[in-house]
């Protein structure tokens, strides 16, 4: 790994210096266990401990197949996805490698007593396999985590159709929590060159997951001027989300659970903001029925926001607890438009309030490799930041992935990989002093 890190870290290694560095037997990845999936059986959803299942072992380097890269990984983060993971809900990861294992001899190698996890990450090419023109080794690159075959008509128009689609590092093994992953070269989009590698490897998942759901005609298609209801949108998801609703000259009225979170927004330029917690809304009564006098209470504090008026679009993802909610505050002919369910995915909702105005759910997943390009763009270009709030090591990733699981996280969390230390990895220094207060911005709290 020396002489990769040597190569990464020189300022004059060329493509062909890569291409002959030669690559190892094994590197250290971040790992759940088959045999261990019934670990939190009986407990509590909150109760299962990220830091009793991820593990950092020494793992042998997959075949690089047709299509495919190796990539030395600088950084990566944790993903709520890696939360699921490794507390096996709401199924086993290991169905997913055993099912995609069924599909070909190639994709067979995935299918293994192990899962590396990880959706995200920073680093640059050490191999392409056959049929590979556009990358080399040397390139410098991120990844987005959507995995596709191809092979049938349906993923032709939007490729998170396909049949095959799966979520690298989730629904597929050899993931990005690790010193090298496996990735097909579909995903590989340039590193932005301000950014440190912690930095760059934070946006990819989230970033794009946003863009879709809110920017994109597959989406809610956000115009200038609509009032956006983010929820956690301190979060990953809402972090993003909160910044293409300014950036695009909408309103965005963030929903966040403590003071400092409200901050957040606002250092991000948001003014219509909601503390769930102070304010003390409980649409729930008990576990089975709903209060829809509290969904009025919240109606009317959003009217507060913005001078009487009702959203526009919903970026849902908390779903039971909330979904009720959103689509009670949305405005007649509105948008709930949703990518997730962390409280709960069975929905509840007062159907008259939807059909009666004819409101419109929309469910949006991941994004396809121009949505999740274009939104990368965006991050190069410095038109959205990351919002990066904290580092780890890859040992210390068990105790990051429960931060996330225990919501005593800010934006996004990091892990270094093949990166020594933090700051490095920025080509253009000139760009990053321009930006250097939003780039922090999620540090600095
Ligand atoms: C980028 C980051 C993203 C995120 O973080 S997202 C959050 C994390 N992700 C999740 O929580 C999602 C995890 N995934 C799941 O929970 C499951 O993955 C799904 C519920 C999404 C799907 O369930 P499943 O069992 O994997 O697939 P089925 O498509 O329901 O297939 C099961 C059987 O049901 C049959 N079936 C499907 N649709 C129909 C239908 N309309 N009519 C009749 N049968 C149907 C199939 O064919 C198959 O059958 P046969 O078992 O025989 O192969
Ligand atoms: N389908 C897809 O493509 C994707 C799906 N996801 C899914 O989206 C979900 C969120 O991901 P991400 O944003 O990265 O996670 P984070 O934990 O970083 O942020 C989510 C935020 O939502 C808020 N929240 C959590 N629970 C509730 C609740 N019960 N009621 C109201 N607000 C709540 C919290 O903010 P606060 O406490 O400040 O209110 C929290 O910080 C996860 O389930 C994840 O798996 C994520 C990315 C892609």
């Amino acid at each position: 790994m020396k002489d990769i890190l040597d190569a990464i870290q020189s300022k004059d290694a060329t493509s062909a210096d890569f291409a002959a560095l030669p690559i190892p037997e094994s590197y250290r990845a971040i790992t759940v266990h088959k045999d261990e999936t019934e670990m939190f059986a009986g407990l509590e959803t909150r109760d299962k401990d990220p830091r009793k299942s991820i593990h950092l072992d020494e793992v042998p380097v997959p075949e690089l197949g047709p299509g495919e890269a190796l990539v030395a990984v600088m950084a990566s983060s944790v993903n709520y996805n890696s939360v699921w993971t490794s507390i096996f809900e709401p199924v086993s990861t290991f169905a997913f490698l055993e099912r995609y294992g069924k599909l070909s001899p190639l994709t067979k190698r995935h299918d293994l007593p192990y899962h590396i996890i990880g959706s995200d990450l920073a680093g640059v090419v050490l191999r392409t396999g056959p049929g590979v023109n556009a990358w080399r080794p040397g390139d410098e690159v991120v990844a987005h985590c959507l995995s596709v075959e191809l092979e049938s008509p349906d993923g032709h128009d939007d490729t998170m159709l396909d049949p095959e689609q799966r979520i690298w590092g989730f629904e597929t093994n050899f993931g990005g929590l690790a010193e090298i992953a496996l990735v097909k070269t579909n995903q590989l989009m340039p590193k932005p060159k301000h950014l440190t590698w912690e930095e760059a490897a934070a946006p990819g998942l989230v970033n794009s997951t946003a863009y879709r759901q809110l920017v994109s005609r597959n989406g809610a298609a956000m115009k200038q001027g609509d009032n956006v209801l983010i929820w956690g949108a301190s979060g990953g998801l809402g972090s993003y989300a909160t910044q293409f609703a300014l950036a695009g000259g909408a309103n965005p009225i963030c929903v966040v659970s403590s003071p400092q979170k409200a901050e957040i927004c606002r250092a991000m330029g948001a003014e219509a903001i909601i503390d769930r917690n102070a304010e003390g809304y409980k649409f729930w009564k008990d576990e089975h029925t709903q209060d829809p006098k509290e969904w009025k209470r919240f109606g009317k504090r959003i009217r507060e926001l913005t001078g009487g008026e009702d959203i526009d679009i919903v970026f849902e993802h908390p779903g039971r607890e909330t979904f009720g909610a959103s689509v009670y505050v949305t405005r007649k002919g509105g948008t709930i438009t949703t990518c997730a369910s962390t409280s709960g995915y069975m929905h509840e909702y007062d159907n008259r309030y939807l059909w009666m105005s004819l409101k419109r759910i929309i469910g949006s997943h991941f994004a396809n490799y121009r949505e999740a390009y274009e939104a990368n763009r965006l991050i190069a270009k410095g038109k959205i930041h990351p919002t990066l709030s904290k580092t780890y090591s890859l040992e210390e990733t068990g105790q990051a992935a429960y931060d996330v699981h225990r919501n005593l996280h800010q934006g996004k969390v990091g892990v270094l990989c093949l990166a020594p230390e933090e700051g490095l990895g920025v080509r253009d220094a000139e760009m990053r002093a321009k930006h250097i207060d939003a780039i922090n911005r999620f540090r600095n709290v």
